[in-house]
C-alpha cells in the first residue's frame, strides 16, 4: 500500500512522528528528553497500557507560531482547564484572553528565592483572572536530559520568556554573587534561555514550613502542588492545608527510574484520604489512561507532550484534535464498563483491565 502522508491521525500517537517530522532537531529533543537513560519515561507510557486538561509546558512557541494561544482557544472549545507554564512565550493575561467562560485557567509557579519577582506574577495571574496556583515542586533543579546538554538547547529567536518584563532580575544579590562565574546576567534572557539557566534561578530551597505560608500570605487562590509521587507527601500535604496534589514525575524529565505515576496513585490516593483533590500526569496517552487514572482515584487527567505534538501538527485545531481523540477514547472505555457518567468511574472497574506492571 502506498503510504498515505495526508492520513488523518486517527489517535494520539499517531502526531508524535508528525509533529516529529516538522520541528528542528533541537526543539524536538527538548520536547521528548527525559532523564539520563529516560528508564522512567519509557516507564510512564507502559504502565498507562493501562476528565482530560493540558498540563504546563514551556516554551510553546517552539512548536507553533500561535503557541500558547492557540491552546488556550482549543482548551476553551473543549471546555476542560489549561495550565499555563511560568515559561509561557505568550505573557500570561494573553493566554487568558482567548479563552471562555467554560474553561478554567491555572497557573504553573517556579518560586524564586527573590520572592518579590514571584509577588508580581501571582498578582498579575490574579487579576488577569487565573483561578489556582500551581506550585511545580519536583524541579528544584533540572534533570540530567542528555539531548539538551548534546544540542546545545537554547530558545530560539525570536522567542522570549513573555511573562518577564525584559530587564526583569530574578536573583537575589547573594544568588548573583554565587552564580556569576556561570551566568552572564541575571536580567531574564531574551533569546539565549537555556533551561539550566532557567533552574539556576528558581528557589531550590523551598520546604512546607517555608513556601505554602508565603503563599498564602500573597494569595487567596487554591494552592495545588505538582510533582507528589508518595504517600508520605500526600499526608504532608493534607497537613499543610494545601488544596489540591498532582501526581507528575514531570513526564519522566528529572528523576530517572522514579516511578510512572499510574503506579504510584493508588497509595497517594490514600494518603489524601478525600481531603484533597487528586490529579495525575505523566505517559497519558489514550483514553484508557485517562480511565484508568480516574478509577484509580485522580479527579482529572493532564496531558503534556501530545498537547505539543497537536499544536506543532495543527496549531489549534490540533490540539482541539488530541483533547476530542481522548475524550472519545474515554467515552468508549466508559460504556464499555457500563459507566454512565464519570463519577460512575471506581477501581472495580479495572478488574477487567490488566494490571499496569505488564
Ligand atoms: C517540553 C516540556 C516542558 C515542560 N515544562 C514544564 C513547566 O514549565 N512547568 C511544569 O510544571 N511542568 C513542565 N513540564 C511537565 C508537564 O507539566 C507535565 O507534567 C508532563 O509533560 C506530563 O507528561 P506527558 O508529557 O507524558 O503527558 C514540561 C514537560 C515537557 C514535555
Ligand atoms: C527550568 C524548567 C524548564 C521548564 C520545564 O519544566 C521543563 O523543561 O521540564
Amino acid at each position: 500500500m502506498a503510504p498515505n502522508a495526508m492520513a488523518k491521525p486517527t489517535c494520539v500517537n499517531d502526531y508524535e512522528p508528525l509533529a516529529k517530522d516538522r520541528l528542528p532537531k533541537m526543539v524536538w529533543d527538548y520536547y521528548a528528553a527525559g532523564a539520563n537513560d529516560m528508564l522512567t519515561l519509557q516507564d510512564n507510557t507502559r504502565a498507562f497500557l493501562n476528565p482530560i486538561c493540558v498540563a504546563p509546558s514551556a516554551l510553546q512557541k517552539m512548536a507553533h507560531p500561535d503557541g500558547e494561544e492557540a491552546v488556550s482557544r482549543a482548551v476553551a472549545k473543549f471546555g476542560s482547564a489549561m495550565v499555563l507554564s511560568t515559561y509561557s512565550t505568550t505573557p500570561l493575561e494573553t493566554v487568558i484572553a482567548q479563552g471562555g467562560p467554560d474553561c478554567s485557567y491555572w497557573f504553573q509557579l517556579y518560586l524564586y528565592q527573590n520572592r518579590p519577582v514571584s509577588a508580581d506574577l501571582i498578582r498579575r495571574a490574579e487579576a488577569a483572572g487565573y483561578r489556582a496556583l500551581v506550585l511545580t515542586v519536583d524541579t528544584p533543579m533540572i534533570g540530567r536530559r542528555l539531548p539538551d546538554a548534546r544540542n546545545g538547547f537554547h530558545l530560539p529567536k525570536p522567542w522570549r520568556l513573555a511573562n518577564f518584563p525584559p530587564e526583569t532580575r530574578i536573583l537575589t544579590a547573594s544568588q548573583r554573587a554565587a552564580l556569576a562565574a556561570k551566568a552572564t546576567s541575571d536580567v531574564v534572557p531574551g533569546t539565549r534561555v537555556i533551561t539550566e539557566d532557567l533552574s539556576n534561578r528558581t528557589d531550590s530551597t523551598l520546604t512546607w514550613k517555608t513556601a505554602i505560608p508565603w503563599l498564602r500570605q500573597v494569595t487567596n487562590l487554591p494552592i495545588v502542588l505538582k510533582g507528589i509521587l508518595t504517600r508520605a507527601d500526600a499526608e504532608l500535604a493534607v497537613a499543610h492545608d494545601v488544596d489540591a496534589i498532582w501526581v507528575s514525575n514531570h513526564a519522566g524529565r528529572q528523576l530517572d527510574t522514579v516511578q510512572a505515576t499510574i503506579d504510584a496513585l493508588r497509595d497517594v490516593v490514600d494518603g489524601a484520604a478525600g481531603q484533597l483533590e487528586v490529579y495525575c500526569d505523566s505517559g497519558v496517552r489514550t483514553g484508557v489512561d485517562v480511565f484508568r487514572a480516574l478509577a484509580l482515584g485522580a479527579r482529572a487527567v493532564f496531558i503534556g507532550r501530545p498537547a505539543l505534538w497537536g499544536l506543532t501538527v495543527d496549531g489549534e485545531a490540533g490540539v482541539r484534535d488530541v483533547l476530542g481523540i481522548l475524550q472519545e477514547e474515554l467515552e468508549t472505555s466508559m460504556a464499555l464498563t457500563g459507566c454512565a457518567s464519570v463519577a460512575d468511574i471506581e477501581p472495580q472497574c479495572l478488574t477487567m483491565t490488566l494490571p499496569s506492571n505488564l
